[in-house]
């Protein structure tokens, strides 16, 4: 597949149809593509209503929704100075949808996920992702860098705490970024990392904006992960 191009992944939900004139049971696969991010939410609310969270299969839909600006751009407010965090969808409590703005430059800290599911799909241009070991609690100094990636145009990553630790950057000196974040369950602080000695600190996360709407200056006054 050519890069940054839209992946051909698709979302899989097996049914049994039976097959009158044979009698017998057969396994057909109807593959469900979301035409829009409405149509992605409405899904994800369904694939949510269980308990058990197949990665894989949010994984797949989430990658299978075609960005398409016009969808999301009344979510996506920008800053001068840091990248955003746009509340698009509270999940029926399940989970947090929001999308991330990044203008040129802009990245966060490294940072936990506070032992949630965290998936992330890139909506316009690109992020670099570094992963980075748990510190040791004895040890000083640079923590373990272990691999680096660049995410494109509608791809999805997934990562939680088990993996380890990341820090998004959008390095592009020309083009702003944006991607849609899914966290399972929501969290509202998590613990950012110094390369350089491992020190952590606990971080409130707020949001810049709600539903489209900017969030009144007030409740935005905190540590942010950037
Ligand atoms: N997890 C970060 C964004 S990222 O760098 O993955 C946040 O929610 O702000
Ligand atoms: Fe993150």
């Amino acid at each position: 597949m050519l890069e940054g191009q839209v992946s051909c992944f698709a979302w899989r939900k097996i049914f049994k149809v039976t097959i009158e004139n044979q009698g017998s049971d057969m396994e057909q696969t109807e593959v469900v593509k979301p035409e829009s991010l409405d149509d992605l939410i409405k899904i994800l609310h369904t694939i949510f209503e269980s308990d058990s969270i197949n990665v894989e299969e949010v994984q797949n839909i989430m990658e299978s929704y075609e960005s398409n600006p016009q969808d999301w751009m009344k979510y996506a407010k920008f800053d001068q100075y840091r990248y955003t965090r746009n509340l698009v969808d509270e999940g029926n409590g399940k989970f947090n949808l929001m999308i991330l703005c990044w203008g040129e430059g802009h990245g966060s800290s490294i940072h936990d996920h506070s032992d949630s599911h965290c998936f992330l799909k890139m909506l316009q241009g690109q992020l670099k992702e570094t992963l980075f070991d748990w510190p040791e609690k004895k040890t000083h100094g640079d923590m373990v860098q272990k691999s680096q990636r660049v995410l494109q145009e509608n791809k999805v990553a997934y990562i939680n705490d088990s993996i380890g630790l990341h820090r998004m950057e959008n390095v592009s000196h020309t083009e702003c970024a944006a991607s849609l974040h899914l966290y399972s369950p929501p969290f509202q602080s998590c613990q950012t990392f110094d390369q350089r000695t491992g020190h952590k600190n606990t971080v409130k996360m707020t949001f810049w904006s709600k539903y489209g709407q900017r969030t009144p200056f007030e409740s935005t006054i905190s540590q942010e992960n950037n």
